[in-house]
């Protein structure tokens, strides 16, 4: 049984006389079913009663086979000698960081705010890691070393390493590893499984063991270790995968041997979970097999057992960790009994805390930054965390809803029929199923979820999408029965966001901070564009271009929609080269780096190298993309005889990216980044060119913003730690001065422009020529208006279907979208002319079934960026307007403005009647 509550009150901790002597113990009132129950006390003892420090009021807390006892007609709780006490269960620890939180607090908050950087140990132990999952599946020792160093030559040689010398060194660790497997672990009725993915919701944990071993997790470890017990943090680590190993035996895979390979330790039905009481620690530089002599034991092998008590410690390590994060703390590092004259984080540690002014263990050096830039920091992260949170609650999901709510979501493809499965040239795996046409947000490239049918209790493997469609393929490091695919929350993002805004406050250049914290205004050189014309025909871009070049610190260029915004951007980065510049040329999505480098190509710029895999990157911009496997000394002389590094904000974090260095960084798509975001492309430069559009989407953001940052973002200038507002947005509103706005658009007639220019850029946005103002279905070839239904005879229709919206589809709508987009067809546009956008998933798919041939369709957000002659609006609401999408009217600013020539908003008048702006856009359209 399991008890699960919000507790109401922590009492202080007792000590009572019991019949083994006097005991600790700890009283606290827990609210049952998410606080809405009756408060039930429960009795915690020791050693559950040091939790007094970490439990607060409000914080979930779960207690596993809990003692029950009858007393005044209430039933009390007490934990067990089995009892486990989660704190927060929801909070998903990552097993790493309970690691190094047993090593000390402060390395695991200091390893999250700084990214690991390039160093040769850590992509060694990268690829001792590669090969030993290799040699598990069975692939040549020799081989599985050759292909991995080859894959990592461009990060090697960045490191000044030949491949030869590492192929030796990861040879040295495999070769121990190789042995040890050969003594007969590898036998056949051995069961080995390499890399398993595990997510546990009871105890809030989730990591990648290594390997399993007959139910045992083994974690491999390129060091060496002389002494017979495997290091602690290492038991901790083995120990986390091993309480995960049983809870996934726990939830009923009864079956775990037979479908799973055999690694999973299953419960008889009825009893507890069962943990694995063995874990194996293989320490590669340990080369000797079973040999004991007085200089140690230099077996890479170590066993150990893993007793409840033990299994115990780990969780309460654990519930430290969510306490904090949940608490928003910052370690000391008193916590534990680290030791810090010992520690190799310790002028690190020393360092920030000095800087940050935060209590440490180790101490402080130097002197505490302003004031208002912790202040940002400790907002931030907040908000980050928060974010977090936010990942968190996508995790849960996987367990909380049902498959068919998940694919309701469109966060899971289910019931798929598995086609069969084969294993690959380099041991992995490639699995195919039947394929859907369900709707859903996975897309090929991405990293999912596959598994035989429940993401966390079945058998699941992390997976590579390698085509949709008619039939699915995926690539995994193991087999799995491919019946579901889900959407992997992933906490990369936030991670990374941590990571950036933490070295823009402590890494940043001083001027570069003042002016991000408004200290003082950008500065511009006008001498080093006296007398230049850039761009002859279009003033605003000229302007935009100048000061681009001429910044000394950062510029902003606001490119409503089809303003050129793509084509400046081309000129601005060929004019900085020309200056000797290396630009770093950054966008939020792969789709807009591969638009700037298009415009780039047209302009006859080639000297570029595209950053991303190759799913990301378009088929045409293959060419440039730079491979990371080949030989080192090859691969770094194509990225830095580049003059110019294309890549997304994403890949910008990076410990490949991470480790360049650039003049200037132009960030597209700024507007759609959250500040973080941008940070983590403009850190790795001098000077930075934020381009976008604050009227068009806004950054992707999870979390609502709290009262803290709202109140924040009301006062007065400077950095705000709200997410949902971009670097862009703020830096344009500070300094108007460094800042441009494009204001001749390329793309629409004059009359489907107006409501964008009124609504959004103050009536300023103008057609860039009477050519594009008079623009009219007419002039396409073999198009004729005249065929066009009455409804339809202006180039800004509305047409209302009297549908009726259920959930986020409205049938009848889709319907009349169809024969409106069949209309325009039957005049003569041509199918891949015709675009219709609507504002969810659901109804995508619904005038998806029926959309002709040939036409695109797609929300909003995929819409951005692109454009066609005409553009179908489906609005879906009937009588309100209900629901956050129709809240941001920046939304329709991107949808109207995607058409050319013709726009026709598909809809309920009343629905649209009842806000006054898309009252407007009726009047507008009607
Ligand atoms: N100064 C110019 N002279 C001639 N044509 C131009 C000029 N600037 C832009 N264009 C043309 O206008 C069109 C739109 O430009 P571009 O794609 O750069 O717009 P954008 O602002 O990036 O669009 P979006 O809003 O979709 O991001 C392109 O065909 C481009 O070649």
């Amino acid at each position: 049984m399991t008890l699960r509550g919000v507790v109401s009150e922590v009492g202080d901790p007792k000590t009572v006389s019991t019949r083994y002597g006097d005991r600790e113990l700890l009283e606290l009132s827990l609210r049952p079913d998410e606080g809405r129950g009756d408060p039930v006390t429960v009795t915690l003892w020791p050693k559950w009663t040091e939790l007094a420090e970490w439990i607060d009021p409000g914080m979930d807390l779960l207690v596993t086979d809990p003692e029950t006892e009858e007393w005044n007609g209430e039933t009390r709780y007490s934990t067990s000698k089995e009892s486990f006490v989660v704190v927060e269960p929801s909070y998903l620890v990552n097993v790493t960081d309970v690691r190094s939180w047993v090593q000390c607090p402060r390395m695991y908050y200091l390893g999250n705010l700084t990214a690991t950087p390039l160093n040769y140990p850590v992509v060694k132990g990268t690829l001792v890691h590669e090969v030993f999952g290799d040699l598990l599946r069975g692939r040549d020792l020799d081989e599985a070393i050759e292909d991995h160093v080859a894959d990592a030559g461009l990060e090697l040689g960045l490191l000044g390493r030949t491949a030869d010398e590492v192929a030796g060194d990861v040879r040295e660790n495999a070769r121990a590893v190789e042995n040890w497997l050969a003594q007969g672990a590898l036998g056949q009725e051995d069961d080995w499984r390499s890399e398993r993915t595990l997510i546990g919701e009871r105890f809030g944990l989730k990591g990648r063991a290594d390997a399993i071993r007959r139910g045992v997790p083994v974690e491999l470890k390129t060091g060496k270790n002389l002494r017979k017990e495997p290091r602690f943090q290492d038991k901790v680590q083995a120990a986390c995968y091993a309480l995960l190993l049983g809870e996934y035996g726990a939830e009923g895979r009864t079956t775990g041997v037979a479908a799973d390979g055999g690694e999973v330790t299953t419960a008889e039905d009825g009893e507890g979970p069962t943990y694995p009481d063995t874990g194996t620690l293989l320490y590669t530089k340990n080369s000797v097999l079973d040999r004991h002599e007085e200089t140690g034991d230099l077996s890479p092998a170590k066993d150990f057992t893993i007793g409840r008590g033990f299994l115990q410690y780990v969780v309460r390590q654990r519930n430290q960790i969510a306490a904090t994060a949940v608490r928003g703390d910052v370690p000391t590092g008193y916590e534990s009994g680290a030791k810090c004259e010992y520690c190799f984080e310790q002028d690190t540690c020393m360092v920030v805390a000095g800087r940050l002014d935060e209590e440490s263990k180790a101490g402080q050096i130097g002197s505490p930054v302003p004031e208002a830039e912790r202040e940002y920091l400790r907002e931030t992260f907040a908000a980050i965390e928060e974010e977090r949170r936010s990942v968190h609650r996508e995790y849960a999901k996987l367990w909380e809803q049902s498959a068919e709510e998940r694919a309701d979501d469109d966060r899971a493809l289910i019931d798929l029929e598995p086609l069969g499965q084969r294993q690959l040239d380099d041991g992995r795996w490639e699995l195919r199923a039947e394929g859907s046409d369900a709707v859903s947000k996975i897309r090929e490239g991405d990293v999912v979820l596959a598994s035989d049918g429940h993401p966390t209790r079945g058998v699941a493997e992390l997976a590579r999408v390698v085509t949709l469609g008619d039939e699915i393929v995926v690539t995994t490091d193991e087999p799995v029965d491919l019946r579901r695919l889900d959407v992997y929350p992933s906490e990369f993002g936030v991670d990374r966001m941590l990571t950036a805004v933490h070295d823009a406050v402590l890494k940043g250049s001083q001027d570069r901070k003042d002016v991000l914290f408004g200290r003082r205004a950008p500065a511009f050189d006008d001498a080093r564009a006296a007398g230049r014309t850039f761009i002859g025909n279009n003033e605003a871009q000229d302007d935009a271009v100048r000061l681009a070049v001429t910044a000394e610190d950062c510029a902003v260029v606001q490119g409503p929609p089809g303003t050129g915004k793509t084509y400046t951007l081309a000129t601005t980065v060929r004019e900085l080269v020309a200056r000797g510049e290396r630009v770093l040329l950054s966008a939020f999505t792969n789709r807009a780096v591969d638009n700037a480098l298009e415009a780039l190509v047209d302009q006859g710029f080639t000297d570029v190298v595209r950053v991303g895999t190759e799913s990301g990157v378009r088929e045409d911009m293959q060419r440039f993309r730079l491979s990371t496997r080949g030989d080192p000394d090859e691969r770094v002389a194509e990225l830095e005889g580049a003059s110019v590094v294309a890549a997304t904000t994403a890949s910008c974090g990076s410990r490949l990216v991470q480790s360049l260095e650039f003049d200037t960084a132009i960030v597209d798509e700024a507007g759609q980044l959250t500040e973080p975001g941008s940070l983590a492309a403009v850190n790795l430069a001098d000077r930075f060119v934020l381009v976008g559009d604050h009227q068009q989407l806004p950054p992707v953001v999870r979390s609502e913003s709290s009262e803290a940052q709202r109140a924040s973002n009301a006062s007065g200038s400077g950095p705000r730690a709200d997410l949902s507002e971009s670097l862009f947005q703020r830096l344009i509103e500070e300094y108007p001065d460094a800042s441009v706005m494009l204001d001749r658009q390329y793309r629409m007639s004059q009359r489907i422009q107006w409501f964008s220019s009124r609504e959004f850029y103050d009536g300023r946005l103008r057609p860039a020529g009477p050519e594009v103002a008079g623009r009219r279905l007419d002039d396409l070839p073999n198009v004729s208006e005249a065929a066009l239904p009455p409804e339809l005879a202006d180039p800004v229709a509305f047409v209302d279907p009297s549908g009726h919206r259920t959930g986020n589809t409205n049938p009848v709508e889709a319907e009349r979208v169809c024969e409106v987009v069949q209309s325009y067809l039957d005049a003569g546009v041509a199918p891949e002319d015709v675009g219709v956008i609507a504002p969810f998933r659901a109804q995508v798919s619904e005038v998806q079934h029926r959309a002709p041939e040939g036409v695109a369709v797609d929300t909003v957000d995929r819409f951005q960026g692109s454009d066609k002659e005409v553009i179908v609006l489906s609005t879906v609401a009937t009588g309100a307007l209900d629901g956050p999408i129709f809240e941001d009217h920046r939304r329709m600013n991107v949808a109207l403005s995607r058409a050319k020539r013709a726009c026709c908003l598909v809809g309920d008048q009343r629905a649209l009647r009842s806000d006054p702006f898309y009252e407007r856009l009726l009047e507008w359209a009607t």
